[in-house]
């Protein structure tokens, strides 16, 4: 049995996380930790998870206290609070795989210009692995420092890393993509308040949201030069789901279709990546509570340009599932282990 702490266990993806390892056949949630929340049953502040853990409560430990008892942390707390935490778990050998925005960019100088802040820990920024199994597998099971991607760049670079690395597209890139509200996560603000959200539908986090340097890195790894993209986020009033709408212009010579099977040839046994048939779209509804990422190539004749559609769970495939991908193979289990689950419908 591998040995699991999460961190920040009271948040919405800590808890997403708790639901998922409770039929993880090979592991153990060896402690909890909250804040706020220290010395309550899980059960108590969760409901929904008490049949699955009736007697684990949260904990405050300090990191080389967690560290002893664990193989593997997943740290779900904010950006700025994770590389506070993350080092001494690395330090005191425990694998570390992190929710937040602190591991994912490469160079320390575009994190703090885009999150402004110091970057506290940049000497692990080479050691850590961008979290996104479909394209960086080896690189993950040999980690000890997974950076799980943001829930609209996992959107977004699922479908254009293989365009992208073959020369297929051209390197202007426009996403528009609207998210379910726990992708704000649970803390209380009041922008998020049901009477803001429902019957409400807005563009948000204009005119440089801070996923754009990191959907810019991996895009600009999969082309080898520079990509920029112009990149909108929306709130809908949802609980869960993102749906970003990708438009793309292919190079000459280049169809949608030609696109579309590209993208069924780079994904061809990947368990978590779908591509669908001409015809057929994705919907949120689709992937509600999976690991899933369902995605459509919709050629448009009349311009010449390629809409992609792409859904996600944000929870799942966004942060907490994607994470448990990435423990299966940091721990050479079997990667879709825990996570094969059908979508909950209606
Ligand atoms: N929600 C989503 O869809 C996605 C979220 N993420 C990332 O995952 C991480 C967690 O997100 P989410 O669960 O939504 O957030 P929540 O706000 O729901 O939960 C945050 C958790 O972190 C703890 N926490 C907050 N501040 C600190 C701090 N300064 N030091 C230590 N612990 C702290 C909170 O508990 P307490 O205050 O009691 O200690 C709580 O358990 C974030 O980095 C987020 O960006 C990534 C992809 C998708
Ligand atoms: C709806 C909503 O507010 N979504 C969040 C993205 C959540 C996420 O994945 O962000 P991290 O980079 O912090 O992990 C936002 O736009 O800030």
């Amino acid at each position: 049995m591998i040995k699991v702490a999460v961190v920040g266990a009271s948040g919405y993806t800590g808890a997403e996380l708790l639901r998922l390892l409770a039929c993880h056949p090979e592991v153990e949630v060896v402690s909890i930790t909250s804040r706020k929340e220290k010395g309550r049953l899980l059960k108590d502040v969760f409901p929904s998870l008490a049949l699955a853990y009736p007697d684990l409560h949260f904990e405050d430990p300090e990191p080389k206290t967690l560290a002893r008892k664990a193989d593997l942390v997943f740290c779900c707390v904010p950006h700025r609070a994770a590389m506070a935490i993350v080092p001494d778990l690395l330090a005191a050998g425990v694998k570390v795989v992190d929710f937040s925005a602190d591991f994912r960019l490469k160079d320390p100088a575009t994190y703090e210009r885009w999150y402004e802040t110091k970057h506290t820990a940049p000497e692990l920024l080479d050691e850590a692995v961008y979290g996104l199994p479909e394209i960086w597998r080896e690189e993950i099971m040999e980690a000890h420092l997974v950076a799980g991607p943001g829930c609209y760049p996992t959107s977004v670079i699922l479908p254009l890393h293989p365009l992208l690395s073959q020369g297929l597209i051209e390197r202007e890139v426009i996403i528009d993509s609207k998210s379910g509200v726990s992708g704000a996560g649970r803390a209380a603000k009041l922008p998020l308040i049901f009477a803001e959200v429902n019957e409400a539908f807005r563009a948000y986090g204009l005119p440089g949201h801070r996923h754009i340097p990191e959907m810019e890195q991996e895009l600009s790894f999969a082309a080898g030069s520079e990509v920029r993209v112009s990149f909108v986020p929306h709130l809908l009033p949802i609980t869960r789901g993102i749906l970003s709408t990708i438009y793309v212009f292919p190079r000459p010579g280049v169809s949608g279709d030609h696109l579309r099977e590209a993208l069924k040839k780079a994904y061809q046994g990947e368990p978590f990546v779908s591509v669908l048939p001409p015809g057929e779209l994705p919907d949120v509804a689709h992937v509600r509570g999976t690991n899933q990422c369902r995605l459509a190539v919709v050629p448009d004749e009349r311009t010449a340009r390629v809409v992609i559609i792409s859904v996600i769970d944000n929870l799942v495939k966004g942060a907490a599932g994607q994470a448990l991908q990435c423990m299966n193979l940091m721990c050479g289990l079997k990667e879709t282990m825990g996570l094969v689950g059908p979508a909950l419908y209606p």
